[in-house]
């Protein structure tokens, strides 16, 4: 036996499991024995650890208690620990084929390899946690079972607020027969190891980054960042890049979609997703406010949507998570008033937005700024600093539960039948804002080629046009040309009647001015409107060499505050503009390589040949 493994064995709390899962324990013990913290934990998600965890958060200057919002928090993170690392995370399929051009990619023996070392006494001085938790709703048929192990404690209550966990997920590792359930082994260190004595930094991290994949095993190692998606490995980790193989092997699709209920007038109810890239819209859709008389929006999830088929052939859609983590810049009470009254409950985590000196928060485009502030680089701000007081990717963490617009059903284990699915992203020019596709793999073929200007969601350059495929070019866990097929294939094995309609949608077209051409927000009310209405057969629109698009007559625009030629220009199908957009399309599609569907090449045939 090495010294390791005997200092392993002598770690307080590794012996004290809540339970006697093999595979859990087994993991959990090989990984303590890797990483030597001083202590192992097994979490609860009881209000009292929430209290011991958020006081030692406190206590270690992670967090501030915020005096005018109820048991919520604020954090500011290490300057270079903002947003995701694209550029550090790797799906480490044993075939390179297997995780496509649009992957970053390494063997995972050698992953191991070097990960191992790096986990290598990383957990030194720290607690390990042991989070069980559950994506969807945890009477499932089949609960989708997790575990990540931290050294992070503002991972461990940010998981609380984003998943189910604790002791009712760890209730769900044995099956009715008493059988162990399988789950997803997420291993997470921000792999900063602290010598006896030494005093530790609010934000601990590493320059070093890894988010990796191992997509056939079913598992996750992060290491580094402390930050959202690479840090809350339930999030993007799990139900994107690794449930999408699983959707792919057992025939579903995970997608970076919110879920939303609409309900009209004549109180008939439409549940539609929509994909827009991170810090496209998609948490401001999922709580619209509509502006249109009479209808009326409820959210049930507003980042990620695992779809089904149900008995009835329709697609049902659940949310695998518990919480919001939404982006706070441009938050308020005029764009999206139901985040504010959720977060306004309190029981919230705010990272890398604004403090205000009485204890509260402020981020840009929450009206006026108050005179002084504590930016989140923690440096005095006034109106007069040049610098933004909260980071552009600044998020708020709540829980669903206190949203007062979930629908009743957000959490129902059979999900919500999808009648429409938007792909959407930020583009200044080109795309207009809506357009219903002819058919699914038209449809496809529009999610497929899906662009977008890049956001501060991920670590790079900001407003960059690329290729992001069904807003999931970060999250796709496989070859994105055998993506493309899945989805395909996913339409041949419906009923065409029952399938959702796919459209394509674009709040973020600009005037020469740089100016938004449509207000967005509550206003896209009236584009969801007149996309039940073409499922309805009530809508008129005109047929383009892109698809189906409203006039401005078509639309409900009743009441609309906005300039008439702003409207047709931001309904404006362009062939010029068209034309320029075939030779990047093309582009992609060789950078994908041969796994492209043939109907989606033909796709793009068809669609230069009615360009002209
Ligand atoms: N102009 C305009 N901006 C919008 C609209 N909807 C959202 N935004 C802005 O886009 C940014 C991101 O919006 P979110 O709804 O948080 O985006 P998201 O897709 O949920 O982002 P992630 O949580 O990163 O996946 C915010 O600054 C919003 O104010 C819209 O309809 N029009
Ligand atoms: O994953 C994150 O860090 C935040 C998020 O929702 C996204 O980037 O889409
Ligand atoms: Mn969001």
């Amino acid at each position: 036996m090495t010294a390791v493994q005997e200092a392993g064995q002598t770690i307080p709390g590794l012996d004290q499991a809540p339970t006697a899962h093999r595979k859990l324990l087994d993991w959990v013990r090989e990984v303590a024995e890797l990483t030597t913290p001083d202590r192992v934990e097994w979490v609860t998600g009881s209000d009292e650890e929430w209290d011991r965890l958020t006081t030692k958060l406190v206590d270690a200057g992670t967090f501030v208690r915020l005096a005018k919002k109820p048991n919520s928090f604020w954090a500011a993170s290490d300057p270079d620990d903002v947003a995701r690392v694209e550029e550090r995370t790797f799906i480490c399929s044993h075939d390179e084929k297997d995780a496509g051009a649009t992957n970053n990619w390494m063997h995972p023996g050698e992953m191991k390899a070097i990960m191992t070392e790096l986990y290598r006494g990383s957990m030194r001085g720290r607690t390990m946690y042991v989070i069980p938790f559950c994506m969807g709703p945890l009477e499932a048929e089949q609960p989708m079972l997790g575990v990540e192990l931290t050294d992070s404690e503002y991972v461990v209550v940010s998981m609380k607020i984003m998943t189910r966990m604790g002791t009712k997920a760890l209730d769900k590792f044995y099956d009715d027969q008493g059988n162990e359930r399988d789950f997803v082994q997420a291993l997470h260190s921000v792999g900063a190891p602290l010598e006896p004595g030494q005093q530790d930094v609010a934000w601990p991290c590493n320059t070093t980054k890894y988010i990796t994949h191992f997509p056939e095993e079913r598992v996750i190692w992060s290491y580094g960042s402390g930050y959202g998606g690479n840090a809350l490995l339930g999030k993007k980790c799990y139900s994107l890049r690794i449930a999408s193989v699983m959707g792919r092997d057992e025939g579903w699709l995970a997608e970076h979609m919110l879920i939303l209920k609409l309900t009209s007038p004549e109180d008939k109810v439409y549940y539609i997703a929509a994909a827009f890239p991170s810090a496209c819209g998609k948490t401001n859709l999922a709580m619209l406010d509509p502006t249109i008389e009479g209808w009326k929006v409820e959210t049930i999830g507003d980042d990620i949507a695992w779809m089904r088929f149900g008995d009835d052939g329709r697609l049902y859609a659940v949310n695998p998570e518990n919480g919001f983590f939404g982006v706070a810049p441009g938050t308020d009470y005029h764009t999206n008033p139901n985040a504010m009254r959720t977060i306004a409950k309190g029981n919230s985590l705010f990272t890398n937005v604004a403090l205000t000196d009485d204890g509260d928060i402020w981020w840009e485009g929450m009206g006026e700024p108050p005179a002084h502030l504590t930016s989140w680089k923690k440096n005095d701000w006034t109106p007069e600093s040049d610098d933004k007081a909260a980071h552009p990717n600044s998020r708020y963490c709540t829980p669903i539960e206190q949203c007062e617009t979930k629908a009743p059903e957000w959490d129902d284990p059979k999900g919500v039948p999808i009648s429409a699915i938007f792909f959407g992203g930020r583009r200044a020019t080109t795309i207009p804002l809506v357009t219903e596709s002819r058919d699914w793999q038209h449809g496809t073929f529009m999610g497929a080629t899906l662009s977008s200007e890049t956001t501060a969601a991920a670590k790079g350059k900001v407003g960059v046009v690329r290729r992001d495929p069904m807003a999931m070019l970060p999250f796709i866990g496989y070859n994105a040309g055998d993506y493309f097929q899945h989805w395909i294939d996913t339409g041949k094995r419906a009923d065409a009647t029952k399938l959702p309609k796919i459209f394509y949608v674009n709040w973020f077209r600009r005037d020469e001015d740089k100016s938004f051409l449509w207000p967005g927000f509550g206003e896209n009310s009236r584009v969801l409107k007149w996309a039940i209405e073409r499922l309805e057969g009530k809508a008129a629109a005109k047929e383009t060499p892109i698809g189906w698009v409203p006039t401005a007559d078509d639309l409900d625009l009743e009441g609309l505050d906005a300039d008439p030629a702003k409207i047709e220009a931001a309904l404006k199908v362009d062939a010029d503009e068209w034309r320029a957009e075939i030779p990047l399309i093309e582009e992609w599609f060789d950078k994908i390589g041969d796994t492209v569907p043939t109907s989606l090449r033909d796709e793009l045939a068809a669609l230069k040949q009615r360009l002209g």
